[in-house]
C-alpha cells in the first residue's frame, strides 16, 4: 500500500483556529494591560507630611515636641509620631514668676530648633500649642496676676515664631490625665485594630485599653477603664467615642502629690516636730547634706497649711539612709481615714477597682530607669523594695562617685523618689504584689515619649474621629497581588480551555 505522500506544504490553518490564537493574544494583551493600569493607577502617591508642634510647660522644665504624619493618613490610628524634642534650657515657665517677661524667652533657642526640622514651605500650616501643668496651676493659686504675665510673655515669643499659634494655656488636671491615658493608647494600638486582632476582639466585647500613671514634679495622675462606671464621683469620669467605640474612662489628678512637691509637703510636716534647725532625714544618702531656707518655703500652696513661726530661718538636713523610715515617715502623706465613698485612693478621693495594665511614664519612669527597674521582664514588688532599700543605704560619698556624671539634684532625691512611687502605689493607690507586675513602666513607645502632648494635640487637630473612618478592605500590596493572581489564573483558564477544546495539531497523538 501506497504510504500517504508527505507534500512539502505546512497544513493550512483553519480559520476558528486562528480566532482562538487571536483571542488568546488579545486576552494576554488585555491582562498585561489591566496590571499595568492597576499598579500605576493606585501607586501611592509621594508621601506628604504634616507636623504639629506641642510645648509641655512642667512645674520643673519645658519640652518642646515635633510630631509628623502623613497628610493623606491623617485619620488612620498610629500615625503620628514625634520626630524631635528639645528641652529648654533652665525651669519651667513657672519658675519666672519673679521675672514673667524671661519666660517666652526662653523658649526661642527650642522654636529655631523646631524652624530647622519643619520645612520652610510648612511652617505657616503647622500648628503649635503651649499647654501647661501642675506648676502653674500652683502658681494660678498662689499668684494669678504673675501667672498670667507668664502666659502672656509666653504667648508673644510663640506669636512671633513663624507657626500657626493655636493657643497657650494651663491645662486641668483631668485634662493632663486623659491626654496621658489617649497617648498611650494610641502609640499601643488600641484603640483601631485591623485583621485577625479585630476580629479576637470582636468576639470579645470589651476591647482592651491600658491604664495611664503620670508622676510629674507637681502632679501626678492615675487614668484607667473601671471594669464597672459607678456614678459615684462623676467629676472623676469622662466618655469618650473613639473609631466608632465608647470609653468610660476614670482619672484623677492629685496637685501637690508629684515628686518635688511631696518631698517639700514631706518636710514641712518634718519641721512641725523638729525641735531645732537640724533635721535628721531617713530619705537622702548617709552623709548628704541641705539647707532650707524657711522663709519661702511655706508660700508654696502645697505646704501654706503647715506654716507657723520657727525661732530659726535655716534648716540643715542631714541624710540617713534608712528605707524602712523613710517609708513610714512618707507614709504621713496619704490621709486613708475617711472615704465618702465605696471605695478611696487617698485623701478622701473616690477610686475604683485597679483594673488590667498600667503604663507608667514621666518620672515614674525616670527613676525605676535609674534603679535599674525597667526590663522588659517585670521585676516583683519586693525585688523594686529591696532595690530601692540598697540604693537608699548607700553613703552619699559612695553614689557621688559610681554617678559622677548625673545631676546633684536628681542623684540626691533617686531615694527619696524610689521611696515615694512605691508609697504612692502601694499605699495611696493599693497595688498589690499580685498585681504590681501589670505597672509596665515606660519612658517611650517607638520613637514617641509617653506623656499627654501627642494625645492633646490629636484632640485639638480633630485627628481621632469619632467614628471608624471608612477604610478599604485590602492593603495596596494586597491589591496589586490579588489582581495580578486573578489575571494569571484567568489567563492559564483561557489558555486551558483553548487546548482541551481545539487540540492543536502538533498536540495530537502521534504527530510528535
Ligand atoms: N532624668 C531624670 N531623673 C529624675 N527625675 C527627672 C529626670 N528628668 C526629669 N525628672 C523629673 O521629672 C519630673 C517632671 O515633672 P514636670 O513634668 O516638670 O512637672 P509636672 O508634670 O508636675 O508639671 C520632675 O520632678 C523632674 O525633676
Ligand atoms: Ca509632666
Amino acid at each position: 500500500m501506497d504510504e500517504p505522500k508527505v507534500t512539502g506544504t505546512k497544513p493550512k490553518m483553519s480559520t476558528t483556529r486562528k480566532i482562538l490564537l487571536m483571542l488568546g493574544f488579545l486576552s494576554t494583551l488585555a491582562v498585561i494591560a489591566l496590571i499595568t493600569v492597576a499598579v500605576t493607577q493606585n501607586q501611592p502617591l509621594p508621601k506628604n507630611l504634616k507636623y504639629g508642634i506641642v510645648l509641655d510647660a512642667g512645674s520643673s522644665h519645658t519640652n518642646l515636641y515635633v510630631y509628623e504624619w502623613p497628610a493623606e493618613k491623617e485619620n488612620d490610628t498610629g500615625v503620628v509620631q514625634q520626630v524631635e524634642v528639645c528641652k529648654v534650657e533652665g525651669p519651667g515657665i513657672s519658675g519666672y514668676s519673679q521675672t514673667t517677661e524671661k519666660a517666652g524667652p526662653s523658649l526661642e533657642h527650642c522654636l529655631q530648633q523646631a524652624e530647622d526640622v519643619i520645612p520652610l514651605k510648612q511652617h505657616q500650616e503647622t500648628p503649635v500649642y503651649l499647654g501647661a501643668t501642675a506648676g502653674m496651676r500652683l502658681l494660678r493659686l498662689e499668684n494669678k496676676d504673675a501667672a498670667d504675665k507668664v502666659l502672656s510673655s509666653v504667648e508673644k515669643t510663640l506669636r512671633s515664631a513663624p507657626f500657626n499659634f493655636q493657643g497657650a494655656r494651663i491645662i486641668s488636671g483631668q485634662e493632663e490625665g486623659a491626654y496621658g491615658w489617649i497617648t498611650i493608647n494610641y502609640l499601643l494600638g488600641n484603640f483601631k485594630q485591623s485583621g485577625w486582632k479585630k476580629f479576637l476582639h470582636s468576639l470579645k466585647s470589651v476591647s482592651e485599653t491600658s491604664g495611664a500613671l503620670d508622676l510629674g514634679g507637681a502632679s501626678t495622675q492615675i487614668t484607667f477603664v473601671p471594669l464597672e462606671i459607678s456614678s459615684e464621683s462623676p467629676q472623676n469620669l469622662l466618655y469618650f467615642r473613639l473609631y466608632g467605640k465608647d470609653y468610660q474612662v476614670y482619672t484623677h489628678s492629685f496637685l501637690c502629690y508629684g515628686k518635688d512637691q511631696a518631698l517639700q509637703q514631706k518636710l514641712a510636716r518634718d519641721l512641725q516636730i523638729t525641735k531645732n534647725s537640724r533635721l535628721s532625714d531617713p530619705c537622702f544618702h548617709q552623709g548628704y547634706q541641705r539647707t532650707i531656707n524657711i522663709s519661702n518655703f511655706f508660700k508654696n500652696p502645697c505646704t501654706s497649711i503647715e506654716k507657723k513661726q520657727f525661732p530659726f530661718s535655716q534648716l540643715y538636713i542631714e541624710g540617713e539612709g534608712n528605707y524602712e523610715k523613710c517609708r513610714r515617715n512618707i507614709q504621713d502623706l496619704f490621709n486613708k481615714t475617711n472615704c465618702p465613698y465605696s471605695s478611696c485612693s487617698f485623701n478622701g478621693i473616690y477610686l475604683p477597682p485597679l483594673q488590667g495594665d498600667f503604663g507608667a511614664f514621666s518620672a515614674f519612669y525616670f527613676v525605676m530607669n535609674f534603679l535599674n527597674l525597667t526590663s522588659d521582664v517585670p521585676f516583683t514588688l519586693d525585688e523594686v523594695a529591696s532595690a530601692v532599700q540598697k540604693f537608699c543605704a548607700l553613703p552619699w560619698h559612695e553614689v557621688k562617685l559610681q554617678y559622677h556624671q548625673i545631676k546633684e539634684k536628681y542623684l540626691s532625691e533617686y531615694c527619696f523618689s524610689g521611696a515615694y512611687i512605691l508609697s504612692l502605689l502601694e499605699n495611696g493607690y493599693e497595688f498589690t504584689t499580685e498585681n504590681w507586675q501589670r505597672i509596665h513602666f515606660l519612658g517611650k513607645i517607638g520613637s514617641s515619649d509617653a506623656g499627654w502632648t501627642l494625645g492633646y494635640m490629636l484632640n485639638l487637630t480633630n485627628m481621632i474621629p469619632a467614628e471608624e473612618p471608612p477604610a478599604r478592605p485590602l492593603s495596596y500590596g494586597s491589591y496589586v497581588g490579588l489582581m495580578v493572581l486573578c489575571s494569571l489564573v484567568l489567563v492559564s483558564v483561557i489558555l486551558l480551555a483553548w487546548l482541551l477544546f481545539h487540540k492543536p495539531k502538533c498536540l495530537q497523538k502521534g504527530i510528535v
